[in-house]
């Protein structure tokens, strides 16, 4: 990990790398586009054809195999699947779902005078794409974190992508009752959920994690399909002065196991806890050639000149994961996917069984959003209902608002319900004539 100090001669530099950070994903995403956009390109100019040819090149999916997983096949992985695992999903799926449920929002009305009625009706969208990342790591857990809240929203159409998938992806989907899943990974698979083949209808709505290829994919189909964010290469920053250091080493070492282009970063005005996590971090990641690899290229101690200023870098970075030292510290957090606090909320947990999703915003998109929610996955549609005393009431303060922007049609909408405050303007007219 690199060490950066905020204060002395340090302090142009520190500066220099924090921008380098804030603008972090575009500066990721640069390198991988061009192939992203000839893959996308590829699926929408030869459908099905390319879908096979891209799978069984950049997937390792064999070309005899069928793309569509069957119901069976899923119940099939479920029998095989370990009790231990088995029991596992059910834990995380049941936590998950009573967090996703807690957070739909419901219909209500609101009577602002009487006779008008205005209000919210909650509906899901229709058909969504779940993208469950399987390139280094099969990640079950993602199925469930994905699936899960829109089952809740009650989304009709749910199609899992995943390229080469696991057992336990398999058996997470049948416990789920999944029924639409497709073998295809990469920007390959989001190309297919946006704009379809001739055999796999579109989607409203891609959602889900993925490396650089599927994230950049997600953001150069976003004008044709809605994505829920950019939830790439994943991010963790611990800000503490009273951390355990082997601890915070571990949280560190973890999340950056997931990807070279991980982000790992420690934030302290404590010297000596730096140099214990720096120590700690090199031990732990010597066997660990991924979170050995990020950590060397994208590991990062700000060693700071004080806590508001440790405080002020941490919302600037705006991380996926943060952790920090007690609830206290909620008080000043702004940016952040999601946050865990104290010695015992260890990252991982909050990756497959507490409840709160880990599918979560990265590249500083943190400052704008949180997690993937069941909000994701519903429209919030609104209703108004007048009746004539309640027209004439408000009508009034309307047509003074159109006049003023010059819209006389809008005025006449509302006069020629006859409440009042002059003559349409095509009356005025015939008048005139
Ligand atoms: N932010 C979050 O919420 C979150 C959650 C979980 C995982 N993640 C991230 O998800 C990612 C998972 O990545 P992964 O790679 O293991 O699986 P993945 O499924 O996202 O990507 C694998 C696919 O990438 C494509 N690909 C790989 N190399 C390619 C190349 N050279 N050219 C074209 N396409 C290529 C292939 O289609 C391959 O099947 C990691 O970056 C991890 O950090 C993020
Ligand atoms: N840490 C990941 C989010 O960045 C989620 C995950 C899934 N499995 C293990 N971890
Ligand atoms: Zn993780």
């Amino acid at each position: 990990m690199k060490l950066v100090r905020t204060t002395g001669r340090g302090k142009a530099e520190a500066q220099r790398v924090l921008l380098a950070l804030e603008g972090r994903q575009e500066s990721s995403a640069e390198s991988v586009a061009p192939v992203v956009r000839k893959i996308i390109g590829q699926v929408r100019k030869s459908g099905d054809r390319a879908l096979r040819r891209l799978v069984a090149q950049l997937d390792g999916v064999s070309p005899q195999s069928q793309l569509q997983i069957m119901p069976d096949e899923m119940q099939l992985a479920w029998n095989e699947t370990p009790e231990a695992v088995r029991g596992a999903l059910q834990t995380a799926a049941k936590n998950i779902r009573a967090f996703a449920e807690r957070q739909l929002p419901g219909k209500w009305s609101l009577a602002p005078i009487p006779g008008l009625s205005t209000g919210q009706l909650v509906r899901p969208i229709d058909a969504v794409g779940c993208y469950v990342p399987s390139g280094r790591h099969p990640l079950p857990s993602s199925l469930l974190m994905t699936v899960i809240p829109a089952q809740v929203a009650g989304v009709e159409r749910i199609v899992v992508a995943s390229p080469n998938p696991a057992r336990e992806t398999l058996a997470a989907a049948h416990l789920l009752g999944v029924d639409c899943f497709y073998q295809m990974g990469g920007a390959q698979a989001i190309a297919v959920l946006a704009y379809g083949t001739e055999t796999i209808a579109r989607v409203d709505k891609i959602v889900g994690p993925g490396n650089l290829y599927v994230t950049t994919a997600k953001r150069l189909v976003a004008f044709d399909c809605a994505i829920d964010m950019l939830a790439g290469p994943t991010e963790i920053v611990v800000t503490s002065d009273k951390g355990n250091a082997a601890y915070i080493a571990a949280d560190l070492v973890a999340q950056a196991e997931h990807d070279p282009h991980a982000l790992a970063v420690l934030v302290t005005t404590q010297p000596s806890l730096a140099a214990e996590v720096i120590h700690e971090v090199k031990t732990r990641a010597k066997s660990n050639p991924v979170a050995k690899e990020s950590l060397h290229t994208r590991g990062f101690v700000f060693l700071t000149g004080s806590l508001d200023e440790a405080r002020t870098i941490t919302n600037r970075l705006a991380p996926e994961h943060l952790t920090v030292d007690s609830q206290a510290d909620l008080s000043w957090v702004r940016n952040a996917g999601s946050v865990f606090v104290g010695d015992y909320s260890t990252q991982p947990m909050g990756d497959y069984i507490s409840g709160p999703n880990h599918t979560l915003p990265t590249g500083g998109l943190a400052r704008v959003r949180g997690g993937l929610s069941v909000m994701d996955f519903i429209k919030l549609i609104t209703v108004q209902s007048y009746n004539r005393s309640a027209l004439k009431s408000l009508g009034p303060s309307a047509i003074a608002i159109a006049e003023a922007e010059g819209l006389d049609g809008h005025a006449d909408a509302i006069r020629s319900r006859s409440i009042g405050r002059g003559k349409t303007s095509s009356s005025r007219r015939s008048a005139g004539a």
